[in-house]
């Protein structure tokens, strides 16, 4: 057990109503999950303020509450610690509880609209491959080096992180990928970490139902940069119209990428193929299996970030070059009647049309491009017009569909996505909101040498409706349609 004043180190205390000087068993920020002399953190939320659980977190036995105002009445042997930001302690706490683990491994933040996973996961395995114990924090999965443990967020809550972070430690792990969300800065679960460097990859268009403007959206992203101590390095894409201003007034060793500028690190597209593209990375070429010039940016990234690392610059072209896809990033197979079917987690109109363009630059005959694509429910309602223009624009066939409506109406959702396409496009539109009946309904219109795109799921296993997940694979699901089909 330990003492409470040993976690509250570091923690703006506003007020405390009695002692610190007690052994509390676990911390906890949720009411439901609270026991015997455990610490309850009250944290006001987007749904409900969790100081109207107190009461409970105590019948239930809790002995320490921390909250940004006491309750009007104070119970007798429960100590109250007034703190002026219950989330920013909560992340301090946590980090205590579980004995600063970032501080004994290199943890390195990527944050971006696009291209986190596709980062973080690339550089786990990259430095796997070079021979260290790895960690990784992802949307994907969470790896403690060769453990896989499931997650719910791409940047979870403090407590999971800094657990994982611990577990990394007892494992002997050296670095660790982690992405980090702007939901996870607003909602600081990434503070109280030490960071040995950042990442910033691209911002555009996402999540402003959350963020209110695009500028709030920015700066929340640079925060990650604002934290990081003048040890650390600042890593930003210099090609990206925000990327300098990431690294403003940022106290690290600031370095830049680029394709288009002259940034630290340089790269040029040489060819680009179905199967891959190759590169030219300062003086040196390199065959990727990834595609795209979004993938160059990603590929350019890791390469500086593993020079910044230590890696010796030959020997990571050669680790690049043998690097997979992403799981559910342009995720491809190629049917009997050479039916290309891609998976992509393509869920930003940044993305859905960079994914598009690439497949368009690789058409080589009048082959159509069939995409299937929906947009999340409870998510930022301003990317659906967007999303339906650039899927209707850019392919020769569109079926909007369903794509985790959670509490709201799939159909209301498609008919918000319908709004964006053009006169001129409605002819190449279908709107289907069963998702399994879309993806069935591309594989029936698909002909020879025809391209597939299923974008928005990626690597996600389960459609979310009301509150309830079932299983739902748009790789397995295209892949077995199509042979069933014959095709
Ligand atoms: C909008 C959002 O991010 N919400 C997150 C937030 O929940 P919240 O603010 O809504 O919490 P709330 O329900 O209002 O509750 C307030 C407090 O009361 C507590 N409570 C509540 C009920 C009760 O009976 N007892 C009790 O103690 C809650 O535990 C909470 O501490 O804090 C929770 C705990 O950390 C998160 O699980 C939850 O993520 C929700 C589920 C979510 O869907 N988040 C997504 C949008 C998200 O975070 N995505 C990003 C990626 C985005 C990207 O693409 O970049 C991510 O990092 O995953
Ligand atoms: N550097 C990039 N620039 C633009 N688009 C990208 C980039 N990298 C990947 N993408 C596109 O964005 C999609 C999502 O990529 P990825 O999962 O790596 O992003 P993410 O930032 O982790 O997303 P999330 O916020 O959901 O965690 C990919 O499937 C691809 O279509
Ligand atoms: N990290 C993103 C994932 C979106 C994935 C998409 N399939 C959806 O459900 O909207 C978010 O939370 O907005
Ligand atoms: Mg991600």
């Amino acid at each position: 057990m330990k003492l409470l004043k040993d976690i509250l180190f570091g923690v703006r205390i506003a007020a405390v109503s009695g002692t610190t000087n007690i052994r509390f068993n676990a911390l906890h920020f949720d009411s439901r999950g609270v026991g015997l002399d455990d610490v309850f953190v009250a944290i006001r939320g987007t749904v409900t303020d969790g100081h109207k659980y107190i009461a409970r977190a105590i019948e239930q036995g809790c002995k320490t509450v921390i909250c940004e105002e006491f309750p009007e009445q104070l119970v007798n042997e429960v100590t109250y610690v007034q703190v002026d930001d219950s989330q920013a302690a909560l992340a301090i706490m946590a980090a205590n509880y579980y004995e600063n683990p970032s501080r004994n491994l290199k943890l390195i933040g990527v944050t971006g609209t696009n291209g986190k996973t596709t980062v973080t996961s690339l550089l786990y395995q990259l430095f796997k491959k070079a021979g260290f114990k790895v960690g990784l924090i992802s949307t994907i999965k969470i790896m403690v080096d060769e453990q896989e443990y499931p997650t719910r967020h791409t940047t979870p809550d403090p407590l999971v992180i800094n657990k994982h972070l611990q577990m990394m430690n007892e494992t002997g792990v050296e670095f660790c990928f982690m992405e980090v969300s702007s939901h996870g800065i607003a909602q600081k679960r990434s503070l109280g970490l030490y960071f040995e460097g950042a990442i910033f990859t691209n911002l555009s268009h996402d999540h402003l139902d959350y963020h209110r403007t695009f500028a709030e959206y920015r700066d929340t992203k640079k925060k990650l940069f604002d934290g990081l101590s003048a040890k650390a390095f600042a890593l930003t894409n210099l090609d990206d119209k925000n990327g300098l201003y990431m690294l403003q007034n940022c106290k690290a060793r600031k370095y830049t990428y680029a394709l288009k500028s002259f940034g630290d690190y340089r790269a040029q597209i040489l060819e680009n193929q179905f199967n891959g593209q190759l590169l030219k990375i300062e003086d040196n070429e390199l065959w990727t299996k990834l595609i795209g010039h979004f993938n160059a940016y990603n590929i350019l990234a890791i390469y500086a970030a593993a020079d910044l690392l230590g890696l010796e610059k030959l020997e990571i072209l050669r680790l690049l070059s043998e690097l997979e896809n992403v799981d559910g990033r342009f995720q491809y197979f190629i049917s009997k009647q050479r039916i290309t079917a891609i998976v992509d987690y393509a869920h930003t109109p940044d993305a859905l049309k960079n994914v598009l363009n690439t497949i368009n630059t690789l058409r080589t005959g009048n082959e159509n491009v069939i995409t299937v694509v929906g947009c999340g429910g409870d998510r930022d309602k301003s990317k659906r017009p967007v999303m339906g223009h650039i899927a209707s624009e850019l392919s020769s066939k569109a079926i909007f569909t369903s794509d985790n409506p959670r509490s709201e109406s799939p159909i209301v959702i498609i008919e918000e996505m319908e709004a964006g396409v053009e006169p001129q496009n409605t002819k190449k539109i279908l709107s289907i909101e069963n998702r399994r009946q879309a993806i069935k309904t591309a594989c029936q219109l698909a002909n020879e040498n025809d391209i597939i795109l299923v974008a928005g799921k990626g690597h996600e296993t389960y459609q979310e409706t009301n509150g309830k997940r079932e299983d739902f694979d748009d790789f397995k699901i295209v892949r077995e349609t199509l042979e069933a089909l014959n095709k």
